[in-house]
């Protein structure tokens, strides 16, 4: 083989690709949180969380809630009922007379014994009704306050590193927050079969009692066990599944098809997605075996116990220390004991099981519900000046600060472009003069009024912002220009804030003018280009008319037409607003009243263009020579 073989070999055979990060949970408040959950923390804190979902239940379907607590007690009453009638009939049948008179004697018992089991099931299905009514309610409410309190909690929580595994960990809990009504109902229903066993068990020898309780225990602790090992697997592949997930989404969304296929991904993709999930299947196999000894071990030492009661039993029956009717009767009552008393402890082991996940579910909304939003509540007016009076932000997962004690004025009328290499902190920057985030150090005032002191949904009414990460919101086109914004019964500021943009000609061509459908990975619908729907993202914001208007590399994906009409519009609006524009393109600075040049999240330079542009050695002269230089 001669080595120009061998290079194309090793070009047309690339080597495997290396193996998929490991991603641990590593929520900061949670990373060993797992540590600390014993099954003493989860049965301390249970108490509190089931009764935080009951209360839940409660407000949410009052008349289903009562419907399946009133069914559940009557059904267990009945259950009861039957089974001590059944153990009272099993006297009689035994006795000494004739068959026929002992089934006469029995009878009265063996009616009772049919009318009640009927009744426990009549009742059994009305508190399933009940309950299919009120879980579906509840999961709907866990998630809408768990929905409601990430919307209102400050951005910084939201960075706060490992903020998305907690809040995989809360979505599971969420759903298993129904399962709290249903455990606690088979719990309810177990305890009252026991009430009706222990009627039988009364003729009973006191030595059976604690061998039964023994007999049981066992399997209850091996499933509070077996729980905790499924918990410690789903924890553990908690970040796997949120890469597994977006690896999916990235594999599999026609958004990324391109990117994906023409840069030869496609087999690195789906090599990621097989390694993530046979890596979370391996710790799921792994956890088989420990589950199956566990449960082997607790079933071994039951039914050891359950052999030791029987054997009690025979043996006084047999010594004569119980009659034979009493031994029959003491056979039905214990298998029901040890039936409902076994049906009691795993159903407590249930909802201790389900309790870890409410754990999460209920730490999540502690933490996201303390970082909630606590700004004042003063309302502003469109401000005349905001000012950023010596502002830093440091991001909680760095050291560094994004935005580094910067001071500035901005006024109404005024057109500010603000440059800087990347990572400079100019978006850091926009999101403080909107509020979206508030200062660690320094403050920002609109006109007299601090940022932190004034309502955060009556600033945003006066915002609007164009993100270089802009939503293609899968509605119609009209929803894509008014979103956020009070309807108005008619189009034509929908048709202004589209003339602004340019796009008139693009929606008259959907096949349902404002009306059609951009949704078509979702519902069908049209689909648009990069640019036209960076037109929609700028017609959103200039529709709002707002008092402070942000765009950040608003004109990134549009033709020279395009770019020169939203400048134009920006020009001809300008008196009302304060507008910042956030731009890579030095070009388009022109067009601004003042610049600022970031740099390591402070103002370095500030001037017109002309003046940056002529002063040697500036950065701003430096970088806008190198966007000449092709
Ligand atoms: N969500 C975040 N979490 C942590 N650090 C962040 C986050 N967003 C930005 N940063 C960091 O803050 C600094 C400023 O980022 P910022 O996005 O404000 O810069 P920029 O000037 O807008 O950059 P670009 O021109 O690339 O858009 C950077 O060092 C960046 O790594």
């Amino acid at each position: 083989m001669t080595t120009s073989d061998s290079t194309n070999t090793s070009a047309t055979t690339p080597p495997p690709p290396p193996p998929p990060a490991d991603l641990r949970f590593e929520a900061k408040d949670v990373a060993n949180r797992l540590a600390g959950i014993t099954v003493r923390t989860v049965v301390r804190r249970l108490p509190a969380a089931v009764w935080w979902t009951l209360k839940m239940a409660w407000r949410v379907d009052r008349p289903a809630v009562l419907l399946l607590g009133v069914c559940q007690l009557a059904a267990g009453v009945a259950q009861a009922v039957a089974l001590a009638a059944t153990a009272r009939a099993m006297g009689p049948l035994l006795g000494g007379a004739d068959a026929a008179s002992r089934i006469d004697a029995a009878l009265p018992a063996l009616a009772v014994m049919v009318a009640a089991a009927a009744v426990a099931r009549v009742f059994t299905v009305l508190a399933a009704y009940g309950s299919g009514r009120v879980t579906p309610k509840l999961t709907t409410e866990a998630d809408t306050r768990f929905v409601e309190t990430v919307c209102r909690a400050e951005l910084t929580a939201m960075e706060e590193p490992g903020f998305h595994d907690a809040q995989t960990a809360a979505k599971a809990g969420v759903q298993r927050t129904a399962n709290v009504v249903t455990d606690v109902q088979r719990c309810m229903s177990a305890l009252m079969q026991i009430t009706g066993a222990m009627g039988a068990l009364t003729v009973l020898h006191p030595v059976l009692l604690p061998l039964i309780v023994l007999a049981v225990v066992p399997a209850g602790v091996g499933e509070i066990v077996a729980a905790r090992i499924s918990y410690r697997t789903h924890y553990l592949n908690i970040g796997d599944q949120n890469v597994r997930h977006m690896v999916r989404w990235w594999a599999t969304t026609p958004k990324h098809a391109t990117e994906v296929r023409a840069n030869g991904m496609t087999d690195y993709v789906r090599y990621w997605y097989a390694a993530i999930s046979r890596r979370m299947d391996a710790r799921t196999i792994a956890a088989a075996p420990r589950t199956a000894r566990t449960v082997l071990a607790a079933s071994a030492v039951g039914g050891l116990f359950q052999t030791l009661t029987w054997g009690v039993l025979a043996y006084l029956a047999t010594h004569g220390h119980i009659g034979l009717a009493v031994a029959a009767t003491a056979v039905v009552g214990l298998r029901a004991v040890i039936a409902s008393l076994g049906n009691a402890v795993s159903y407590a082991a249930n909802v201790l099981n389900t309790g870890m996940y409410l754990e999460d579910l209920h730490s999540f909304l502690d933490r996201t519900g303390r970082a909630a939003q606590q700004r004042g509540t003063r309302l502003p007016d469109a401000p005349r000046e905001v000012r950023v009076d010596n502002a830093s932000y440091t991001y909680p997962s760095k050291d560094r600060p994004a935005v580094d004690g910067l001071s500035l004025t901005l006024t109404r009328g005024e057109v500010v472009a603000v440059v800087g290499v990347n990572g400079a902190g100019k978006s850091t920057l926009m999101n403080l003069i909107t509020a979206v985030t508030l200062p660690d150090k320094g403050r920002v005032l609109w006109d007299a009024a601090e940022t932190r002191a004034l309502d955060a949904d009556a600033v945003w009414r006066h915002t609007g912002v164009v993100t270089q990460d802009f939503a293609k919101w899968p509605l119609r086109a009209r929803e894509n220009v008014t979103q956020g914004q009070p309807r108005t019964d008619h189009d034509d500021p929908v048709w202004e804030a589209v003339d602004q943009v340019g796009l008139r000609e693009a929606v008259d061509e959907l096949p349902h003018g404002l009306d059609t459908l951009l949704a078509r990975e979702y519902f069908g619908g049209s689909e648009l280009s990069g640019g036209q729907w960076q037109r929609f993202a700028c017609a959103r914001a200039l529709y709002r008319k707002p008092a402070v208007l942000i765009l950040d590399e608003p004109t990134s994906q549009l033709d020279a037409r395009g770019e020169h009409q939203i400048f134009t519009a920006l020009r001809q609006q300008r008196r009302d607003r304060i507008t910042v524009i956030v731009t890579h393109r030095l070009d388009n600075t022109r067009l601004a009243d003042r610049i600022l040049v970031l740099d390591h999240g402070r103002i370095v330079e500030q001037g017109t263009f002309d003046e940056l542009r002529a002063t040697p050695g500036s950065l701003f002269a430096e970088l806008y020579d190198l966007s000449q230089d092709r």
